[in-house]
């Protein structure tokens, strides 16, 4: 057991360097779309399954609250925390229009959509990509393994961020740096670069 344990230390931090090597230009394209989101007045709308619910918390925990440094609060809603909402839309419909049928409310032209599926096969997330398109807005996904049916769905202003690993628990650890990386950026953007 031990040596499982090493073995997974080992594993994240090859994906974490395999990413290093291939997602900072990706990255630093999501950033430059959430500033100017956010500098145009707009939020960032969140959405994931299971382990991709917390990560999309925690993103929009970060704008809303802070990150490293005293800053204004910066706007973000995660769609996965009310739960009367997501148990209405599930019951009454499907669960596949759980985030979808939020965004059509909340979502407004300019919004940003951080999307997350280390598969990208999750269809709630797609049919939110969906939505999401047809309100003109803006779509960041973060995806692993081969992009599934979300990677079809990038426009041309878009960008998904795939980590190079087809192992789920590994790509969501990968997405939790990506999820930092972002809010440096935002912050350094928006507020004066620090050291
Ligand atoms: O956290 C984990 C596995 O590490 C699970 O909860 C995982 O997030 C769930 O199985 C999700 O439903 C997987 O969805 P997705 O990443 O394929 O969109
Ligand atoms: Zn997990």
């Amino acid at each position: 057991m031990i040596e499982r344990i090493r073995d997974i230390f080992t594993e994240s931090i090859q994906t974490k360097i395999a990413a290093a090597d291939a997602l900072p230009e990706s990255i630093e394209k999501a950033g430059q779309i959430m500033v100017n989101s956010l500098l145009n007045g707009h939020k960032i709308l969140t959405c994931g399954n299971g382990g991709s619910a917390g990560d999309a918390q925690h993103f929009s925990s970060e704008m809303l609250n802070r990150f490293e440094r005293e800053r204004p609060s910066l706007p973000a809603i995660a769609l996965t925390t009310d739960t009367g909402t997501l148990t209405s839309i599930s019951n009454d419909y499907s669960y596949n229009d759980v985030f979808a049928k939020q965004l059509r409310a909340l979502g407004q032209p300019g919004d940003v959509l951080l999307a997350f599926s280390t598969s990208g096969n999750s269809r709630n997330v797609i049919n939110a990509m969906e939505t999401a398109l047809s309100k003109d807005m803006l779509i960041v996904s973060l995806t692993g393994k081969d992009g599934g049916e979300m990677a079809g769905l990038i426009g041309p202003n878009d960008i998904e961020i795939r980590v190079p690993s087809n192992s789920t628990a590994r790509i969501q650890e990968v997405h939790l740096v990506i999820i930092h990386a972002l809010c440096d950026f935002i912050d350094n953007s928006l507020f004066g670069t620090e050291a």
